[in-house]
């Protein structure tokens, strides 16, 4: 991954990164998506979270960027307690994540060197100091040749690897994607992988929601199963980023 001082994640002595404690959660008069999940993820773990179509993984990533409240439990990110955090709070929290959408999100007026450069913008950074580092982490995921294009213009690989570079571009402590390697071949889902397991390695929480019980085995990480609403540990794996 990218060779930069930017600062690091601090996995020493910090509060989980995520608690979930009972939580519900369901759209309107649907049946529950979510029942009595439980849920920690330590600060600096690795887990990836699969499950059938539909089993609700996307929602439960909605509820820890909280773009959705559960009905029932309690949600306690970084230490606190975020269950009824008023809407005016929830972007600082957000910066404090990197979050990758199955749907990409980028800002489609501004070109991909300005997508990747806007959370440190947000953050208060100045260009002179962080130039140099978001053409680094384009060059790292494949667009060095495509800094000056406009999302449009790109295809869905390299939008899927843009979203990733833009959401990791601050080394936030809590990583948080939805299918990140949908989109790209399999040696460049093996690549944008090692970046992942590159950014636990230097402390941050990584959870992964992905279809693909293949790579979360290859990876070696904790797999979480949602089925039915209900989330459960599957047995754990030995590879490296566990
Ligand atoms: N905005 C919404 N309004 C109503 N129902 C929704 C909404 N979003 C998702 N659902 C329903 O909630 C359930 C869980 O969907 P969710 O997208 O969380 O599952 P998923 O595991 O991420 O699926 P996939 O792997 O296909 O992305 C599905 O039955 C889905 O149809």
């Amino acid at each position: 991954m990218p060779n930069s001082t930017r600062r690091a994640a601090d996995p020493d002595s910090a509060p989980d990164s995520v608690r979930l404690r009972g939580v519900g959660f369901g759209y309107a008069d649907q049946p529950a998506v979510l029942r009595d999940v439980n849920l920690i993820l330590p600060q600096g773990s690795f887990h990836f979270l699969t499950g059938p179509s539909g089993a609700g993984k996307s929602s439960l990533l909605r509820l820890l960027t909280l773009a959705a409240r559960p009905q029932t439990g309690r949600i306690t990110l970084f230490g606190q307690d975020v269950t009824e955090l008023p809407r005016a709070a929830v972007p600082a929290l957000r910066r404090r994540m990197g979050v990758i959408f199955q749907d990409f999100r980028l800002l489609d007026h501004l070109t991909a060197f300005d997508n990747v450069a806007l959370p440190l913008t947000l953050a208060g950074e100045r260009p002179a100091d962080f130039g140099a580092d978001v053409e680094e982490m384009l060059r790292w995921v494949g667009l060095g040749g495509r800094m000056d294009a406009l999302p449009p213009a790109l295809s869905g690989g390299e939008k899927q690897r843009l979203a990733i570079a833009r959401a990791v571009i601050t080394r936030p402590r809590l990583i948080l994607a939805d299918e990140p390697t949908g989109s790209v071949d399999r040696a460049m889902g093996e690549k944008l992988m090692r970046l992942f397991q590159s950014l636990h390695k230097l402390g941050a929480t990584v959870l992964i929601a992905t279809h693909d019980e293949a790579l979360a085995e290859r990876v070696g990480a904790t797999v979480l199963r949602l089925e039915n609403g209900r989330l459960s540990q599957a047995a754990p794996a030995t590879g490296e980023a566990a």
